[in-house]
């Protein structure tokens, strides 16, 4: 099996095609949404949720059948139809240069969607590979209760002290040792980490 590479896309302006509207595309879609993509579902019928989503400008729905010139301005495919041949004509219709991810063949894909969480700046990505996403969920929701929502927070103090520390220290030994301390629990699990900080950088002066 050749591994597959992971990578973090930034879909802002790009235009997602989903085709198919069930329940698969609706959860697809779920994924998409506040991601910046301009999504375009191909489909004669959707689910309520997705009409939803029409009605209040979230999405575009093409109601109508699948044909090749729906996804010419596509930079990435979804075919989630329930008609495996048609899927499979979503996928030849591209162009090389599209990623197409096929619902029901994961080893004719481009990608697979992993499960994820996201707590602001932190994103866990979790993939089997197709081998089972019900464990990819299950590893999910185990690390949802290790990285609480706490880590938000957490993470906006990383990124603001971390920058300041590259700016202001010039000492290489000291930035790293800055670096290292504020990740320790000393700053995870603690109100006043600004306080703290300040505190740490008077202790290592
Ligand atoms: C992670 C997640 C993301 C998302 O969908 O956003 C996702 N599937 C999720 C759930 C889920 N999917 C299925 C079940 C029913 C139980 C079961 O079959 O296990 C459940 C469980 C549920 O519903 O809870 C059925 C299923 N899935 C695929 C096939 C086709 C096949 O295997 O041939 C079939 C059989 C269809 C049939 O019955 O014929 C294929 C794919 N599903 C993927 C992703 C990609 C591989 C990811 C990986 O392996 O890591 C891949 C390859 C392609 C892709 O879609 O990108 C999301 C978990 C969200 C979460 O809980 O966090
Ligand atoms: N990848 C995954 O995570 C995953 C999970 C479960 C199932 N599946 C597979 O995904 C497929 C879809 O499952 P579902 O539960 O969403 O099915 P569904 O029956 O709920 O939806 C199918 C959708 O395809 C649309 N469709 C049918 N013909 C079309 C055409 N010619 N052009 C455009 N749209 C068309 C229908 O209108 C409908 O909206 C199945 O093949 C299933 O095996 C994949």
């Amino acid at each position: 099996m050749t591994a597959n590479y992971p990578i973090m896309l930034r879909l802002e302006g790009k235009i997602v095609v989903v085709v198919g509207g069930g329940k698969v595309a609706e959860r697809k879609v779920a994924g998409l949404l506040g991601k910046g993509a301009r999504v375009h579902v191909i489909s004669p019928e959707v689910t309520e949720e997705l009409r939803r989503l029409v009605s209040e400008g979230m999405i575009v729905w093409l109601q109508k059948s699948f044909s090749e010139n729906d996804m010419k301005e596509a930079f990435m495919i979804f075919a989630a139809t329930n008609d495996e041949e048609l899927n499979r004509l979503v996928k030849n219709s591209a162009s090389e240069h599209q990623l197409v991810t096929v619902a029901d063949d994961p080893e004719g894909s481009d990608f697979h969607v992993p499960s994820h969480l996201q707590r602001g700046r932190l994103s866990i990505a979790i993939s089997t590979g197709g081998a089972s996403p019900t464990l990819a969920g299950k590893i999910r929701k185990q690390l949802e209760e290790q990285f609480d929502d706490s880590y938000e927070a957490y993470l906006e103090f990383l990124f603001k002290t971390r920058q300041w520390i590259l700016k202001e220290v010039g000492d290489s030994s000291l930035k790293r040792k800055l670096l290292t301390a504020i990740v320790t629990p000393r700053f995870l699990s603690n109100e006043n980490r600004d306080e703290e900080f300040r505190r740490l950088y008077e202790e290592l002066m």
